[in-house]
């Protein structure tokens, strides 16, 4: 498989913005034309940085939200080997423990990859390998009450721990880092993950880009 043949989208925005409903809603309706081999979706968050070397109570202090929690220069090694049409490991993350598990996820290379996450877009070397780049604009205040319900059923948070994370880093990360990254992106996607118009403007473009 030669680079041409590996397409990869990046899909970036706030937390719970519906960035993983939206990269789904694609993978889903893809597949059926691709094949479930030839299409997969990576998530920045299985870069968090590894520490199973900190305490519990050192991991709950970490930031986040901030560019430099991510380990992006693996990321960006394992998208060319993908693009070269070789084989990674994804590492896999837990946002229970803070920190990657000793498992990683084998992935061969693919047809197409949809990458998705909130720091995406504010790295160049990572912007260099999208072949298009969307950023979901959902209002900030419905990402919070859905942050709020997903980490408390999904991520074992409690609701104080969800609303203190917010106030200390996630809503003031998203206004350093993540709004501005916007000015980066393709194409701008209001309301949510279910935006079906979006969906299908993100398909034909995939389409278009594999029949180059
Ligand atoms: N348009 C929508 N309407 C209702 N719920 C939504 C919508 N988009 C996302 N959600 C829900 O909000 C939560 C966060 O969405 P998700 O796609 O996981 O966000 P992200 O990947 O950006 O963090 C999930 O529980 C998801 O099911
Ligand atoms: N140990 C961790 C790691 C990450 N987070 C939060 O996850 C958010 C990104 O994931 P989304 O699916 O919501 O895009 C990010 O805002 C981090 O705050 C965490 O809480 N704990």
């Amino acid at each position: 498989m030669n680079s041409q043949q590996c397409v990869i989208i990046g899909i970036a925005g706030a937390s719970a913005s519906g960035k993983s409903l939206i990269a789904q809603t694609i993978f889903e309706e893809l597949k059926r034309d691709l094949g479930t081999d030839q299409i997969g979706v990576i998530n920045e968050d299985a870069y968090y940085r590894d520490q199973s070397h900190m305490t519990m109570e050192d991991r709950v202090k970490t930031n986040y939200d901030h560019p430099k929690a991510l380990d992006h220069q693996l990321l960006a090694e394992h998208l060319k080997q993908l693009k070269k049409g070789e084989q990674v490991n994804i590492p896999c993350y837990s946002y229970k423990e803070h920190t990657r598990m000793t498992k990683t996820l084998d992935m061969q290379p693919k047809k197409v990859i949809i990458l998705e996450g909130i720091l995406l877009l504010t790295d160049p070397k990572l912007r260099e390998l999208m072949d298009a780049s969307v950023f979901m604009d959902t209002p900030l205040d419905i990402c919070f009450l859905r942050r709020l319900t997903r980490d408390v059923a999904e991520r074992g948070r409690t609701m104080e721990s969800v609303i203190s994370q917010y106030k200390a880093t996630v809503r003031p990360m998203f206004l350093q880092f993540i709004e501005p990254s916007k000015q980066h992106a393709d194409i701008i996607v209001p309301r949510g993950g279910k935006n079906r118009i979006a969906t299908d403007i993100l398909k034909a473009r995939i389409q278009h880009l594999l029949a180059r």
